[in-house]
Parts: C-alpha cells; structure tokens; sequence
C-alpha cells in the first residue's frame, strides 16, 4: 500500500448520536430546565429581561471533576446573584486552534494524541446532564456541525468562534440551533463579519445536513431569532469602549437587527493576559452604570485556579483545575468580579459611585489572586 497517496489514513465507527442519547437521556425534569434556562437567556438578549448574563468557565474542558467542582461553585454563587444576573457556565469542549494544538475533549479526552472521539462524546454529554442537573446552563463553542447532534439539547447558549464566524457552514447551522448563538468579531478585529453572520444565522437556511440516525439529509432551518454578536477584541486592539459600542450600535441598526452585544473580556480584549480581563469589565460596567442598554452579556475565562499549563507527557503531573489553553483568572476573583457586575446591576442606567468605579479601574480594589 502506497500511504503517500492515502488523504484519509484511518476510519473508525464513532457512537452515534442517538445511541448516546439514549445512553445518557434527559429526564423530564432536565428538559423543562433547559427549555426554562433558554427563554432566560433569550429575554436577557431582547431586553424582556434586564439582568445581565455572565457566561463564565474555563477556556476548555480538560478534566470533569475539576468542572464538576467549579460548576457546583457557580451553581452556588448564581443562587445569591440571580436577581441581577444569569451566570451561564462556559462548558467548552472544542477548541479551534489558530494552527495545531490540542482540540479539546470531544477530539482528544486523554490529552495524548490518542483522539478517542467516541470516548469524548460519552464524557461530555454525561458532564453536560450533570452541570444541568445542578441548575447552571451549559454555553458551549460548536465547531463541528455535527457536535449539536450529540450534546445540543443540553446547550442554553453557543458561540460561534472567532476563527469560523465568517463559514457558512456554521452560520447555517446557527440558524437551526434551537438556542441563543452568538458570532464572535474575527481575530483582526472585524466586526463586518459579525454582524454579517448575524444576518445570516437569522435567516432561514436549506443545507445538507445530517440527522441523528446518521442520514444525509436536506434540512430547511429557520432561523435564529437571537442571533447576536461578541466582541472579543483583535488587531492588538481591545473593543469594548463607548466608541467601539456606538460602533456596532449603528451596525445593528442600519441592519435592522436587536440592539444585542456581548463583550468577551478576555482573548485579544485582555490581549491574552487573565488578569487583563478585569479591565474589560470595569469598562463595560461603566457603560451599564452610564446607561447603556445594548450590553447583554459579559464573558469571563474563569477556572479555579489561576493561568494555564502546557499538556504534559506525564499527565500526572497535571496541576489541578488549572487551564490548558488560554490563561483564566481564579475562582476567588471570578466570584469577587461577579459579585462587583452583580452590585453594578443595581446602579444601571442611574450611576454608580464612581469612586467605586474608579478605585476599581485603578486596581485598588483587590482580588485576592492579583
Ligand atoms: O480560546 C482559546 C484559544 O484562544 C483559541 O483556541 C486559539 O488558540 P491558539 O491560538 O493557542 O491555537
Ligand atoms: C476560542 C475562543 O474565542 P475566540 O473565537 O474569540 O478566539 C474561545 O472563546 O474559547
């Protein structure tokens, strides 16, 4: 055998996604909880509801008992602050990579190259029932289209990346997706791409797709009514300020499309740096106190503790709930940053203290990791 000329090398059966389905099913209870998580972050996004939502986690899923862990400190935290805020746990399983490295637990859940996808699959869902069943929705980045085919009736929010934005493939998706998806802006800071993808994924869609007994199928979507767009900086640049917001205002609105923006506070908005990230949030949480109405959603790269590690050969020595791609800020900053958008939630629209503000932007507020 010539392996030279060989594109595909391998070929193996993966679980199926109504095998996994039935393996790990919902119960009605969990049904009813998503469907109730989605009509909140749906309201939140069209302005019914005006508490702010808060999509926080790790950059990636790499070990489920450390997200076990941080869920059921989130599911805790968001109980005391759910009169201001709906915090949605980051659950994300794939990750697009620039160039190479490691592409998340659905791809690679013994972080060896070993790529036991079916493996990943069965991990996730069981992660993802259980992070409901704590009654914390589950945001989640979709990069395979087949991805919502296993896992997408536990997802209360997706996002579509910064990397695949401008693909028609995930925009036809998005617009199928029974849940609020977001478009991030691209890498060098394009917000054109955004809300063009925004456009698109509130159209409806015919495209070739696949169903869950593993059929070619030609699906006609309908469109996703809150579709909304991320901003998460690019270009060296961060996007957050008052100018960058009127910005993407008047794009929204000479599209005709909601007034719905979500900020990332970390990527090329925290130019990488976790502890960057507070910034981005102490400005957006003067634009809510000034009176802004256009911000919906904030996002956090949180995990329990803080920075990144490279994957190492010896995975035990893996430090625990530490992340292995991007650098997060910690749990104890996390819950502090939380508390401080949920004490700025009260001030919307009618000024907070500014000294708190600014002592805030100063950094004379402390977190205790800092
Ligand atoms: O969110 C994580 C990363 O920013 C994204 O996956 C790109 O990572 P990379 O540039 O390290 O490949
Ligand atoms: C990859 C991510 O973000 P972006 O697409 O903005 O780089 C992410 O949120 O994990």
């Amino acid at each position: 055998m010539n392996i030279k000329k060989l594109i595909i090398h391998d070929r193996k059966p993966v679980i199926g996604p109504d095998d996994l389905r039935r393996r790990f099913p919902l119960s009605g209870e969990d049904v009813a909880r998503v469907a109730h998580f989605r009509k909140q972050v749906a309201d939140i996004l069209n302005g019914v509801d005006g508490r702010l939502l808060a999509v926080v986690g790790p950059c990636s899923i790499h070990d489920t008992r450390a997200a076990l862990d941080y869920a059921e400190r989130l599911a805790g935290l968001a109980g005391e602050l759910e009169d201001r805020l709906l915090p949605v746990m980051r659950v994300y399983l794939e990750k697009p990579r620039t160039a190479t490295g490691w592409k998340g637990l659905l791809n690679d859940p013994d972080l060896d190259g070993s790529c036991r996808i079916s493996k990943g699959l069965v991990i996730a869902r069981d992660l993802l029932r259980s992070i409901t069943g704590l009654g914390l929705p589950v945001a989640c980045e979709i990069l395979s289209p087949f991805t919502p085919l296993y896992l997408g009736d536990l997802i209360s929010w997706g996002a579509i990346g910064a990397r695949t934005t401008e693909s028609q493939i995930h925009r036809e998706m998005a617009s199928g997706l029974p849940f609020p998806v977001g478009f991030k802006n691209g890498t060098d800071g394009n917000l054109r791409i955004a809300v063009d993808a925004v456009r698109a994924a509130r159209y409806p869609h015919r495209f070739l797709s696949v169903d869950k007994n593993g059929r070619y199928t030609s699906v006609m979507a309908g469109g996703n009514a809150d579709a909304h767009v991320i901003l998460r900086g690019g270009n060296g640049r961060s996007n957050y300020f008052p100018e960058d917001i009127r910005k993407v205002e008047e794009m929204l609105d000479k599209a005709g499309l909601t007034q719905a923006i979500a900020v990332d506070c970390s990527h090329a908005n925290s130019g990488g740096d976790h502890q960057r990230q507070q910034e981005g949030l102490v400005t957006v949480c003067r634009q809510l106190a000034d009176g802004n109405s256009s911000i919906r959603c904030i996002m956090l790269e949180s995990f329990l503790e803080a920075g990144n590690q490279p994957i190492p050969t010896d995975l035990s020595q893996l430090r625990y709930g530490v992340s292995v791609t991007d650098k997060c800020i910690d749990w104890t900053t996390t819950e502090y940053l939380l508390r401080y958008v949920h004490r700025t939630m009260a001030c919307r629209g009618v000024g907070m203290a500014q000294t708190d503000l600014e002592r805030a932007h100063n950094g004379d507020i402390r977190c205790a990791a800092m």
